[in-house]
């Protein structure tokens, strides 16, 4: 599967996950976080306004990096390719999903939580898995326990649930880990205040973390 778009989110080095539910968020927030200084996001397939967010924050702002998350079935994979998703993350592994991307060679990083997920990731060529619900399966060691057999296959992880910037550098830190994702970046409540200066200076703090790495 193609995988160069992972490469790009490994530098970008944070991942803001986002629930949009209007449209209207999508740019003024995707302005915040590029001038906080993240440059990779996932919109979550959780509301109608996701896909329309992601056309509008392609056309304005194009050094962003978009995925799309939450992608459950084949048809998700083929509307998100086509509104041109730069790759697409889901919380679980579904075959079927992944055959549909590796069909028309989407960049996907499916969520794995066990062994069993990552050799089942290997069999459609995914080399960057999404390890979710981070935290609560144990963090930085469960996810060292797992990842330790396929270590000379080169898989990296991103990290999603429960991450914030108390936590950011220490996963940062590990080199299985790409990059970091989390909703910390972008908490619903300011995007219904529509409180851009406070998600910038989430994004600028995160930055900062990532800087240091
Ligand atoms: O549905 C998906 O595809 C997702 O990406 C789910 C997110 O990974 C988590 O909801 C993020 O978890 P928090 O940062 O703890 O809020």
């Amino acid at each position: 599967m193609n995988n160069h778009v992972f490469q790009q989110v490994k530098q970008a080095g944070v991942l803001a996950v986002l629930m949009i539910d209007r449209v209207e968020h999508a740019v003024p927030l995707a302005n915040a976080l590029l001038a906080g200084g993240v440059r990779a996001m996932e919109l979550t397939l959780r509301s109608d306004a996701a896909l329309p967010a992601l056309e509008a924050i392609r056309a304005a702002t194009p050094e962003m990096i978009v995925g799309v998350g939450t992608v459950l079935t084949p048809e998700q994979v083929q509307a998100a390719q086509e509104r041109g998703a730069a790759f697409l993350v889901s919380p679980g592994l579904n075959p079927r999903v992944l055959e549909a991307a590796a069909k028309i060679d989407v960049p996907f990083a499916p969520g794995i939580a066990t062994a069993s997920d990552i050799e089942a990731a290997l069999e459609f060529g995914c080399k960057t898995l999404k390890y979710f619900p981070a935290e609560l399966l144990g963090g930085l060691p469960y996810l060292r326990a797992i990842a330790a057999p396929y270590a000379h296959l080169g898989l990296e992880y991103i990290p999603l649930g429960g991450v914030k910037q108390s936590n950011l550098a220490e996963y940062l830190a590990e080199p299985l880990i790409s990059a970091v994702g989390g909703s910390w970046l972008a908490p619903n409540q300011l995007l219904h205040e529509g409180d851009w200066g406070q998600v910038e200076d989430l994004a600028r703090a995160a930055a900062e973390t990532v800087k240091q790495r």
